[in-house]
């Protein structure tokens, strides 16, 4: 198939505008920005428009207004729209699926993976939304009686990245819409055509209008993130990105008081023991930092190895890497695709410089491969990693392993907690006091024990520390979009008449 985008069998998830207000439309000012779609090639095939603060202004306006109908359905009627979106996802997901690859570049493979990640997402907001409940308390002053309803926060603003170009949307746009909110999402801009598809999907779902409005932009994306941020009218902005980021719209929300939360970025230990069964542990840490050619937050970006079996791991973790094909995600066997720009190689570059400077050992890849497009870089492996190189202390967000050795469980529980963040953390052991000991020692929101792989819509996904707050898929995941309401109804607790 080669580098360039399969027909798609429905021509009409491709589009050049974004949706507002159940319409499809341009910017106001008539600017477009060219996406750099194929991240294989770094050809533009197609624009978007650059939507400023104006029309930031008009999506926030168009899901004010859906809002007082919007939240007056039933939780059953919003189920039903969401399992229809969900259906039509699934219906569509070889469409959405090559878009996915064109625009981000991961493998054909993956991306259908990520469309059936993203549409459940859908189906298990669809299970919630009929069962927010609240909850009745007994008063403490006699006569008054005292219950709670949760009500949806307001008009939401939804910030996400490419990596996930899917499913980070419907993560946030199923528990918005389960609880009854209304929706401004600003697409990545290096990413925008499978948000629009999902949007075309929305209008088919008969989402009614105003209710999921759709901004796109990339040199805007600041005025549009401020104008999100400062608006009276958003009551809730959910953001997935970097962790600078996250911190410039939390101080940008702080005048109007939002509920937020956050998925920011991580540096996830994981840590092999002696004891471990050695086969799973290697397949689990290639699972888990490769994903996505190391591009999820998620992904383990710390290996730490006790020293018993740490030559034979190495070995054996190489090994396994020498197997890849890195190649376009379209390519027949690919199995790791190209970075998103030339930024995120730069950085891979500086941390393999940095380490190989300060002693480490490369022992499989290094190097860009221009051969096959200017944001590929080889699957990489380094040992002897140390406490002080940017590896360590710095997430690397790209297919750059780098072995570090320990001793102690003391001394790699330390090193483990010793980032400014707490996303992920993954560990392999076979001794069962070890995985409650271990597990509940790391500061980090999500734990994968003998497994490198733990995103599931049923699972809470969020972290502590500069990874952010919030939870996102699972029961909690809707707590996120309502807010508490308490009533104390007064006067009650009479005798019964005739008494
Ligand atoms: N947690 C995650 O899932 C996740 C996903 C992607 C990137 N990241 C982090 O981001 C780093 C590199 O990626 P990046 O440079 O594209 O991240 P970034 O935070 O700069 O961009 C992520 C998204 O945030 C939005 N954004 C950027 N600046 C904004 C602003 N001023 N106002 C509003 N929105 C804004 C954009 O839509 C972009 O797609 C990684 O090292 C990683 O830490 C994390
Ligand atoms: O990169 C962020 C999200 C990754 C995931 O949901 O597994």
């Amino acid at each position: 198939m080669g580098h360039n985008i399969p027909p798609l069998n429905d021509k009409s998830l491709l589009k050049s505008q974004t949706y507002v207000n159940g319409e499809w439309i341009g910017a106001k000012s008539g600017k477009t920005f060219e996406v750099h779609v194929d991240p294989a090639t770094g050809k533009v095939i197609g624009t978007m428009p650059e939507m400023d603060k104006s029309d930031t202004e008009a999506a926030i306006a168009a899901a004010e207004a859906a809002l007082p109908s919007f939240r007056k359905t039933t939780g059953r009627e919003r189920s039903r729209m969401l399992r229809k979106w969900y259906q039509l996802m699934m219906d569509n997901a070889e469409d959405l699926a090559k878009l996915i690859t064109w625009e981000n570049g991961k493998p054909f493979a993956d991306a259908k993976g990520e469309v059936t990640y993203a549409a459940n997402f859908f189906e298990w907001f669809a299970e919630e939304a009929p069962r927010v409940y609240g909850t009745t308390i007994p008063a403490s002053i006699a006569g008054n009686r005292v219950f709670t309803i949760k009500e949806p926060v307001g008009v939401c603003g939804l910030i996400t990245p490419w990596n996930f170009p899917a499913a980070m949307i419907t993560r946030k746009i199923g528990p918005a819409l389960a609880a009854g909110c209304t929706v401004v999402a600003k697409s990545p801009g290096e990413t925008p055509f499978t948000a629009a598809a999902i949007a075309e999907l929305a209008h088919r779902a008969g989402i009614p209008k105003g209710v999921v409005n759709f901004v796109t932009a990339l040199e805007n994306t600041p005025e549009v993130g401020s104008t999100l941020t400062n608006s009276k009218v958003v009551r809730k902005i959910s953001f997935t990105g970097s962790t600078g980021v996250g911190k410039l719209l939390m101080k940008q929300s702080a005048d109007t008081l939002k509920k937020l939360s956050f998925e920011l970025g991580g540096n996830a230990p994981f840590i092999v023991f002696d004891d471990a069964d050695l086969e799973l542990a290697v397949t689990g840490a290639i699972a888990s930092k490769f994903r996505s050619s190391g591009q999820t937050c998620v992904c383990a970006n710390r290996i730490y190895v006790q020293a018993g079996i740490y030559d034979a791991f190495a070995e054996k973790f190489a090994e396994k890497v020498k197997d890849f094909k890195v190649g376009g995600g379209y390519d027949e066997g690919v199995t790791h695709g190209p970075l998103i720009h030339d930024r995120a190689v730069s950085k891979v570059e500086a941390h393999v410089k940095d380490a190989v400077e300060q002693g480490g050992k490369v022992l499989i890849g290094g190097h860009k491969m221009p051969e096959l497009g200017s944001t590929f870089f080889q699957p990489t492996v380094i040992r002897d990693m140390t406490a002080d190189m940017q590896l360590a202390n710095e997430e690397t967000f790209g297919p750059v392993a780098g072995l570090f050795k320990f001793n102690t469980e003391a001394d790699v529980v330390k090193l483990a907690n010793a980032a400014d963040v707490g996303l992920a953390g993954y560990f392999f052991s076979r001794d069962i006091q070890r995985v409650y000991r271990v597990a509940e020692a790391l500061d980090v929101g999500m734990i994968g024990v003998n497994t490198g792989l733990i995103s599931d819509p049923a699972a809470p996904f969020g972290g502590v520390k500069e990874s952010g707050f919030g939870r996102e898929g699972s029961h909690l995941g809707i707590e996120e979009y309502v807010v508490t309401k308490m009533i104390t109804v007064g006067g009650m607790g009479q005798p019964l008449q005739g008494e």
